[in-house]
């Protein structure tokens, strides 16, 4: 007789592990199936995100910064430091430790609740069966009233460059690379590789990132991009647009990449090479020919708005489905669909999910760009102030890039918020929480913001869609 649970999360990440403890706090006999075996060969909850995304990559963001700013930043503010040198070893294990605490306390919150973890591979069958084959021992067949599959996504590979974690590398190896590469190539400026091309560069290597697409950033509001490509330009690297690579081939201890660009055929040989083009949903063995959910035509597995598939009962959530790749998305649809199981009433905002680059200044948005409130046909209004136009800022030395609003002519409301400049991934929320209240930009303008605080731009980019900002001269836009 097969085991019974009200809900089995194919998946640890944080997708699967917080619809898990959701489900679990609402009175839901809940199992999470998850077969990560971590670098310390220990199984491992946290999905990419902990353990080889978002948190070791930002781990070495902020180890390399600081390495960065001592080398030469601090010496305007006066602090004058010795001879600095990189203790590469030491970094690695700081990052190590961080993803092995925060792994550590999802187990410790999966028994909190009492989330049963199963250590091992799920695969969705018929009629809601999940066969389990734990990691070391026979498969059994479990039986679910709810399955929720959030098994994530994984590197796109290309046959041009394949990876073999030594000398090209993958977003996983790019994180433990054991010395720094005297030039190190990035194919994609995609946020992978702006992060992690940002990463070595400040650590020493002369970084080339080759990018396929003409456009930098094409996602991102023109204006906000512009600026970060002139910032991080600044900041050595090289940004090459247009240039596709063509084909790669491994010699000795370095590579040699071929690409094409708008002048012809090139060559660069790196000491390593960063394949940062994107992910896909991991599908792999998830499903069972009888499974009988379907994909779309991209592959991600079809669901509706809230994360329902083709089969009843059955949810999936996450990178497996549309929509941006991101944690926090794949959180809210976790929560959500552990509340639709509970039959309450609730959804995801989808129009008002953050994104963010965590390069520095790093890059942040949410809603609409200028380009897309053009492209709808309806009028619109843009306030934009610049960094370098706020006292905290420029105490802090940190006065590059702006804050942009995009409203809504008639009905003065926010449309989109976009950032470049410091704590852009803070300042994005308020962003977010007044999209998220369908405030307007009088809203904003009437709103009292601390003073000295980076905040105040924001405020001032909302004063400035109505031609009142204080601190910045405008010229008011010809009717
Ligand atoms: N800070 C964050 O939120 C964060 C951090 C890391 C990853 N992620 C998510 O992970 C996902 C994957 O990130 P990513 O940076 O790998 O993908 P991406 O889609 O952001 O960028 C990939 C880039 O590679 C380019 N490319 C593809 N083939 C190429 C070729 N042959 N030659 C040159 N360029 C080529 C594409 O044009 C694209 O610009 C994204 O969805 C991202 O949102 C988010």
């Amino acid at each position: 007789m097969a085991d019974n649970y009200d809900v089995i999360v194919i998946g640890g990440g944080p997708g699967g592990y917080v619809a898990a403890i959701r489900c679990a706090q609402l009175g839901l006999n809940t199992a999470c199936i998850e077969k990560r075996i971590n670098k310390q060969d220990q199984p491992a909850l946290g999905g990419t995100c902990l353990n080889v995304g978002c948190i070791p990559s930002k781990a070495l963001l902020d180890s390399s910064w600081k390495y960065h700013e001592t080398q030469g930043a601090l010496a305007e503010h006066g602090v004058k430091v010795g001879d600095v040198s990189l203790d590469l070893d030491t970094m690695h294990k700081r990052k190590d430790t961080i993803v092995k605490n925060l792994t550590g306390g999802i187990a410790q919150l999966f028994k909190a609740n009492k989330v049963t973890w199963l250590q091992g591979t799920g695969q969705l069958k018929a009629n809601k069966q999940v066969e389990f084959t734990p990691l070391d021992g026979d498969a059994q067949v479990l039986q679910a009233e709810h399955v929720i599959l959030a098994a994530g996504s994984v590197p796109v590979d290309i046959p041009v460059a394949p990876v073999d974690q030594k000398v090209i590398v993958d977003s996983t190896g790019a994180l433990d690379l054991p010395k720094v590469p005297k030039r190190l190539g990035v194919i994609g400026a995609g946020v992978i590789g702006l992060e992690l091309g940002s990463v070595w560069a400040r650590l020493g290597s002369e970084v080339v990132v080759l990018e396929a697409v003409d456009t930098f950033l094409p996602a991102v509001d023109q204006q906000i991009a512009k600026d970060t490509q002139k910032q991080l330009t600044k900041q050595g690297l090289d940004i090459r647009l247009g240039a596709r690579v063509t084909g790669s081939e491994v010699k000795k201890d370095k590579v040699e990449v071929s690409y094409a660009d708008g002048d012809g055929d090139h060559q660069e040989t790196f000491d390593r090479l960063i394949v940062a083009v994107g992910r896909r949903p991991y599908t792999e063995g998830l499903l069972s020919q009888d499974a009988g959910v379907t994909l779309d035509e991209r592959h991600y597995i079809y669901v509706d708005s809230q994360c329902r598939t083709d089969v009843p009962g059955v949810y999936a959530i996450g990178d497996l489905v549309r929509g941006p790749a991101l944690a926090h998305k794949a959180i809210e649809e976790g929560v959500m669909v552990a509340e639709v199981i509970m039959g309450e009433s609730t959804q995801v905002n989808y129009d008002t999910v953050p994104s963010v680059i965590y390069t520095h200044p790093e890059v942040a948005w949410v809603g609409k760009t200028e380009e897309e409130a053009k492209a709808s046909g309806e009028a619109y209004k843009t306030g934009v102030v610049p960094f370098a136009a706020n006292g905290r800022a420029m105490a802090a030395g940190e006065t590059g890039g702006m804050v942009k609003f995009v409203a809504d002519e008639k009905t003065d409301r926010v449309l989109g918020m976009h950032v470049v400049g410091p704590q852009a991934s803070e300042l994005i929320q308020q962003g977010v929480v007044a999209m998220e209240f369908g405030a307007t930009i009088e809203d904003l303008q009437l709103m009292v913001f601390g003073h000295p605080s980076l905040s105040e731009t924001v405020h001032e980019a909302a004063l400035a869609a109505d031609f009142k900002a204080i601190h910045v001269a405008q010229r008011r836009r010809k009717k």
